[in-house]
């Protein structure tokens, strides 16, 4: 039976085809945003001393449907940056996540935060798009590019100077990564058969990867709890979205989430 991935997949194929005829790979290069020099994402993972946190810009999903009726995604971001997060992952898919690539390159005039581009790539097309609309790093799920594919994604992102997260959801994703090209890796917490999360699947997936690897966890994650655990497994980052966006300022709960990290840290030292 197809999961959510692969309608969500198919339908970016489709887009694809119309976004190419409006604007042509070429044309991004005249976009104001391609010349900026990119900010270094892997860095602002691997240097938080405790949990770096990827703060999400997300309207909505198909699971949870709309989850933030007051967006405002250029404030959203400034917030997340007072708010001390280490980069913003800013959701540009439409028609399942009611995202815009608008949405990235807003974010990008209004914060010196790395931004990641969350959305579903499968095509060279994408990755200069994500650098044309400000994007520092993009997502590449291994789920829905194995192999080669992925491997020509990732030499992609370095030849327009984006760097990569690759996201896996199995031991099976995590064989078909090859992990000379890949330096960070995410692991989704969230099942798309059911929509179940489970943390300690995820950070079991993460540890194998090769040392050296910066490590996020993705998705499902509510609590300075959580992070205390990722903390402990020795997790370098957590992704996460739904949370703070419903948060009244979703920059308040950054920061109060980081406060409460450093203190569970600091009680069990
Ligand atoms: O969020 C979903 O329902 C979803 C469904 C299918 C594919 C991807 C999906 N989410 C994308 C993400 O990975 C999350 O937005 C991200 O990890 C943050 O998760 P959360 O903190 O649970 O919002």
């Amino acid at each position: 039976m197809p999961t959510i991935l692969d309608e969500i997949v198919e339908q970016t194929a489709r887009d694809l085809g119309k976004r190419k005829k409006k604007i042509s790979f070429k044309d991004f290069e005249s976009f104001e945003c391609y010349e900026q020099e990119a900010r270094d994402f892997k860095k602002a993972l691997s240097s938080s001393p405790d949990v770096a946190i990827i703060a999400e810009i997300k309207k909505a999903s198909p699971s949870k449907g709309l989850i933030r009726k007051d967006f405002n995604p250029r404030e959203i971001a400034g917030q997340y940056q007072e708010g001390g997060a280490s980069a913003i992952s800013v959701l540009t898919d439409e028609p399942a996540f009611k995202g815009k690539l608008e949405y990235l390159e807003e974010a990008s005039r209004e914060v010196s935060i790395p931004l990641l581009r969350k959305d579903f790539i499968i095509d060279p097309y994408q990755v200069k798009e994500a650098k044309a609309y400000g994007a520092d790093a993009v997502l590449l799920i291994a789920t829905v590019t194995e192999g080669q594919q992925l491997d020509e994604l990732l030499h992609a992102a370095r030849e327009f100077g984006v760097q990569a997260l690759v996201e896996c959801y199995s031991e099976n994703d995590l064989k078909n990564v090859t992990f000379e090209l890949v330096d960070i890796l995410g692991v989704n917490n969230r099942d798309l058969r059911n929509f179940e999360v489970d943390l300690h699947r995820g950070v079991e997936l993460l540890q194998q990867a090769p040392e050296g690897t910066v490590l996020v966890s993705e998705s499902g994650l509510s609590s300075a709890e959580n992070l205390k655990f990722l903390f402990d497994e020795k997790i370098d980052a957590a992704l996460i979205g739904e949370y703070f966006m419903r948060q009244p300022n979703p920059g308040k709960a950054v920061s109060n989430m980081k406060k409460q990290l450093q203190k569970l840290i600091t009680e069990t030292e």
